[in-house]
Formats: C-alpha cells, structure tokens, sequence
C-alpha cells in the first residue's frame, strides 16, 4: 500500500473580522488517495471551501491564516513551503477549479493561448506541440471542432463550455490532485450532469486525484469514491459514499440525506441555524439541532472520531462511544422516549 497524496491533519484555518475570529476550519482532518474522488459536503458555512483554499494558501490573507495542522502532500508538509516553493506545486501539482468559470479566465487572450500557458509551464516544448497539447486538451473535454475553437476567446463560449475550458487548462499541468470547489453550482441543470461525468472521466484517463466540494448531495452520489461530511468547521462522519448512503451515521449526515428527494420526509432543509463561527458552542457543533443530543454532547470538545461499521468509515458522535447505544440515532428515536417506541420517519 502506497501512502496517500494528501493528508490533511488537525488543519485550523481562522479570519480575523470586526465581529471576533472566525473559526472557519478548526481541526480537519482527511486524506486523498491518489487517483481517488473525495467529495466534501455540508452545509453552506461548513468550512468546505477554506478547506480546499488552505492547501494551497489561496485563503485571502490577511484576514485570513492557517494557524495549524499540517498538509503533507506527496511526502512534503505545504506549510513548510516558501511562497515559492508552493508556487510550483499550485496549478501543477494541485489545480483549482472554482464555481464561476469566467474568474478563472483572461478575456484579452483565446483560450487556446491561456492553455498554452498551462501547458508551458509544466513541459518545455514548442508553441507548435504547445499549441496542439490545447487541441488534444479541449478535445478531450468536449468541445467540437476544438482545432478551429482554440483560436476563440471566453466570451465566444457558453457557461457550461467555459467551465470546460477551465477543467482543460487545470488538466494542463497534469495535475495529481484537482480540486474542484462547486464546480457546476453555477450552471444549467443538464451541463451540470454532462461536466461531472467529464470530471469523472477524465479523472479516470488522467489518474488525477479529485478533491471535490459541494453542498450537493445528488452531486456526491454521481462521483464520489469517499466522503468527508463537514459541518460548523469540524468534520462529522467520514466513509465509502455507498457506505455513507446506505448506512448514515452521524444524525448530522442522516439529516442531510433526509433533504434528498425521496428520502427521509422530504423536509427540503435542516431547521435551525449553524452555531456562530466566532463562538461555537462546547461538545458537538451539532448539538443545538440534533434530536438525540444529551448532556454528553453539549460539554468538552467535539467527540473523536470512532470507527461506525464499516473499517473505513468514522464518526465524530457520542453515540458512538463506549457505553452508548447507537441503534438510538440510527433508528430515529430520541432519547426521551426509551427506546420503547420507534418512531417511523
Ligand atoms: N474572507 C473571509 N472573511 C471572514 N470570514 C470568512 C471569509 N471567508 C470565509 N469566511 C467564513 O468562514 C466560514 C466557512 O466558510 P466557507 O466559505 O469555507 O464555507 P462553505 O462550506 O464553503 O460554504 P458554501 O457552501 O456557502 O460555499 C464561514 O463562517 C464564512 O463566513
Ligand atoms: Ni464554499
């Protein structure tokens, strides 16, 4: 067994605001196999996507700073890294694709040449084999008659074509890890579908590591190998995502999956609010909204996470502890009605 491409521990990422510190990632851990498709999920506020910023240090600092953990990747702890030597791991080891296409685009320059740019400054080659890299790249994520479309500029694409682009020029480098942050959250419905399957397939060709983030859990099911559920800054639950949907562990995640359409009652959104990231509560940052929390879950910190089932899947939950019974979560009951009544959901 080869170590993982990224393992991300203890990661605690904060903004200093008017209103206090922020404390938007605040002990994270994970890791990313290579080759493999990790989603990141939780609700808007969760800390997904200063996750996925601080690998890279893209996080806007100041008001923002990592303040602790570590993010080895391929051997090396990023933090560690001056600015330029993580400047030659950024967009060729790890590339980034964000929600809205057109920020990662120059309008001035054709694609083509913004590719070319990618290309070149992976690979030392002529503008000639540069420039037929940008074909072969735009071919492979759909865009027809790509040897006449390299010529074109961002805005003579559509939205969903754009992102195409975007994916192209981040596959440029042949990146080992892409990390996607709501990468079709901005698009039509059908394109939405049409660029998963590109991510999919091209992580598949490319043997890319797929870090992607997003609140969408119908998003997830389409590609994920694993998943990371994330919620207030902590991590919840992590699994296998046919062990995550089919046996949800932490009430947190059951919760999530209950939005889905034809699960659960159908309720379109967890009632209640996330805590105030500049003061979170004591125990489980859930704790406020679970319909199983006991004193245990409102004193010290979040719970570590302990293994639930499946040897690959973990929760951050109390119920999960030694000396807890967790039929109590996985069977819908609240602990005020004993047990002696199962309440159907
Ligand atoms: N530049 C910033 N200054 C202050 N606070 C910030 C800044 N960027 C993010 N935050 C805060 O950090 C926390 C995590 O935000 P983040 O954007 O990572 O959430 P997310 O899970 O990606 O949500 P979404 O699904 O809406 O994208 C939030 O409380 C957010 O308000
Ligand atoms: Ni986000």
């Amino acid at each position: 067994m080869s170590d993982p491409l990224l393992v991300v521990e203890d990661l605690e990422t904060r903004f200093r605001t008017d209103r206090g510190t922020v404390r938007a990632v605040d002990g994270v851990s994970f890791s990313v196999d290579r080759g493999e498709t990790v989603c990141v999920v939780g609700e808007s506020g969760s800390g997904k996507t200063v996750t996925g910023e601080s690998l890279t240090r893209l996080v806007p600092s100041p008001p923002g700073e990592v303040v602790g953990g570590t993010i080895r990747f391929d051997g090396r702890d990023l933090r560690r890294l001056s600015e330029s030597e993580l400047e030659s791991v950024r967009g060729n080891r790890i590339a980034h694709v964000f929600q809205n296409p057109q920020d990662a685009l120059d309008p001035v320059y054709s694609v083509g040449w913004q590719i070319r740019e990618a290309v070149t400054l992976h690979r030392d080659v002529s503008t000639s084999e540069a420039r037929a890299r940008a074909v072969d790249l735009l071919d492979r994520v759909g865009i027809p008659d790509a040897s006449v479309r390299v010529d074109d500029y961002p805005h003579e694409f559509s939205g969903g074509m754009k992102q195409r682009v975007v994916i192209a020029m981040a596959l440029a480098a042949e990146p080992d890890l892409l990390v996607a942050d709501e990468p079709t959250t901005a698009l039509d419905v059908t394109i939405q579908m049409q660029i998963l399957r590109l991510l999919r397939d091209v992580q598949a060709e490319f043997d890319t590591a797929l870090l992607l983030i997003t609140h969408d859990l119908g998003v997830v099911a389409e590609v994920a190998d694993r998943v990371v559920v994330m919620y207030a800054g902590k991590v919840m639950e992590e699994a296998d995502v046919y062990e995550l949907f089919d046996s949800p562990s932490h009430p947190y995640t059951r919760a999530l999956l209950d939005c889905l359409p034809g699960r659960g009652e159908g309720a379109r959104a967890i009632g209640g609010r996330l805590p105030d990231p500049t003061d979170p509560p004591d125990g489980c940052r859930f704790h406020a909204r679970c319909p199983h929390a006991v004193e245990a879950c409102r004193t010290g910190d979040q719970p570590p996470m302990v293994p639930a089932g499946d040897a690959d899947h973990t929760v951050s939950c109390v119920y999960y502890q030694p000396g807890y019974d967790e039929s109590v979560v996985t069977n819908g009951r609240g602990p005020e009605n004993d047990g002696s009544e199962v309440v159907d959901g």
